[in-house]
């Protein structure tokens, strides 16, 4: 710390050093002085490289890397100051040593400015010409090196903020004189510009010298390849995957769309031709009706398991037999592809069953085709007399329930029930009731549906 009553007392002893601009001076004298100042320059250098290298990276904003980096060298040239206590006790000897030199400086502004100039090169960090600038210094104001040295006994890390950010020693308390402001080298001046990006990049303390080996394997680690190719190859799986879903969603619309809007001989033709896609269909179908509260097909099986087993049933559109699966009643299961050992290929408007064979016939949500008529005139055909005839259709294909269910009973069947509570499909259950009312020419406009159009998501 800066103690003003010792400078003052040991004032005298200094007297060779008092005039603050060199001055011829006897050669005795100045050799002692200048053994003197060799000592004392080099507990200065080694004071400074202690006092710098105890700058905490953060707390100097003056300071950066670089400056960090030169004072990493200093350590490695003065090992033994490294450590806050002994950059006391050299400051503690050097004060004595300056005190004997010199009294405190306090000469004209003039020369004031002129030794902050001075004190202020010696943290510039080359050598050479930093030694002749300290040599100057020292000989010009011994009182600001040794407020120098107090600043740099200062462990605490305001104060190494003040010295390094103002680097200007404190005027005497008796100069008028105002604060000089602080110019920087150039070297700082790059230091400083360096710093603020840095911290603008959050910065971060520079490791120690010993921590280095363990920061460069971390590096290592972060750098080693193999997250991230996997990663991008995930990633590329993953697209890959959701472009073929994309595909295949758009295959399946487009499929569903023709097994609505043409004759159901044109869609029999579309399958025969490419069975994949009948696969596709179904995979796109079943995602579908997945996400519905209940499946159409799990009802009609429910209503068949409270009725005799013994039941013939006819399953027209059959898709992959879940009807067939789930009742214990013989099932004919029908449609334009296989999905299932069980299934008989036909289009079911001509299906390969006797008149008057079965008991039921099912059409679960595949009353497709633009040829409604022909499918319901082969149920009645199939059908015993008095046998079941059930329909599923999604409900937003009707216009007219009533126009559809008078359609119906021309072709010999008769209403028994109808279910329009299900958010998702209507549920009628007919009876036969004979053949059909009407002739093949006469127009049954009620047997006409929307198709069921999905939507791309
Ligand atoms: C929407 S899927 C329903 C499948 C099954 N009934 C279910 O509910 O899970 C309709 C099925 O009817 C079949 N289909 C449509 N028109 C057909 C026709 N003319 N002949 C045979 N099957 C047909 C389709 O191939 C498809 O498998």
């Amino acid at each position: 710390m800066f103690e003003e009553p010792e400078w003052t007392e040991a004032a005298p002893v200094a007297a060779g050093l008092r005039p603050v601009t060199p001055q011829p001076r006897p050669a005795a004298t100045s050799q002692i002085k200048g053994s003197k100042r060799r000592q004392l320059l080099a507990t200065l250098r080694t004071l400074e490289a202690a006092s710098l290298s105890q700058q905490p990276p953060d707390s100097l904003p003056g300071s950066d890397y670089e400056e960090e980096e030169v004072v990493v060298e200093r350590k490695k040239k003065h090992p033994k100051t490294l450590f806050a206590s002994s950059s006391t006790k050299v400051g503690g000897k050097r004060k004595k040593k300056c005190q004997k030199q010199g009294p405190p400086c306090s000469d004209s502004e003039d020369k004031e400015v002129e030794r902050k100039k001075c004190c202020k090169q010696t943290f510039d960090s080359d050598s050479a010409e930093k030694e002749k600038r300290k040599r100057k210094c020292q000989k010009q104001s011994p009182s600001n090196l040794t407020q120098h040295l107090d600043s740099v006994d200062q462990t605490d890390h305001k104060t190494w903020k003040s010295s390094a950010t103002d680097n200007v020693p404190k005027l005497s308390p008796g100069s008028t004189s105002p604060k000089q402001p602080h110019t920087l080298s150039r070297k700082q001046w790059r230091n400083r510009q360096k710093n603020k990006r840095r911290h603008k990049n959050k910065f971060r303390p520079p490791p120690a010298p010993d921590e280095l080996p363990a920061k460069a394997s971390i590096e290592e680690t972060e750098v080693a390849p193999a997250p991230r190719p996997n990663s991008q190859e995930t990633r590329a799986e993953a697209l890959r995957a959701r472009m073929a879903q994309r595909l295949d969603g758009a295959r399946f619309r487009y499929l569903n769309e023709q097994l609505y809007s043409g004759p159901s001989s044109a869609a029999q033709h579309l399958f025969q031709e490419d069975p994949e896609a009948f696969l596709l269909y179904h995979r796109g179908f079943q995602s579908q009706v997945k996400k519905w509260p209940l499946q159409p097909v799990d009802r009609i099986a429910r209503d068949l398991r409270q009725r005799p087993a013994s039941l013939v049933v006819a399953d027209f559109g059959c898709g992959d037999c879940r009807l067939a699966s789930s009742v214990r009643n013989p099932v004919h299961c029908f449609d334009l592809a296989s999905l299932d050992p069980r299934v008989t290929v036909c289009d079911m408007a001509q299906v390969p069953l006797e008149d008057e064979s079965v008991d039921v016939a099912v059409f679960c949500l595949s009353l497709m085709g633009t040829n409604i008529r022909d499918f319901l005139e082969e149920a009645n055909r199939v059908l015993k007399p008095g046998g079941l005839l059930k329909v599923a259709e999604v409900s937003s294909r009707f216009e007219d329930v009533r126009a559809f269910l008078g359609a119906v009973t021309k072709l010999g069947f008769k209403v028994i029930s109808k279910d329009l509570t299900n958010s998702h499909f209507f549920l009628f259950d007919f009876e036969k009731t004979g053949p059909p009312r009407v002739g093949p020419k006469a127009k049954l406009s009620g047997l006409k549906l929307q198709p069921c159009l999905y939507k791309r998501r």
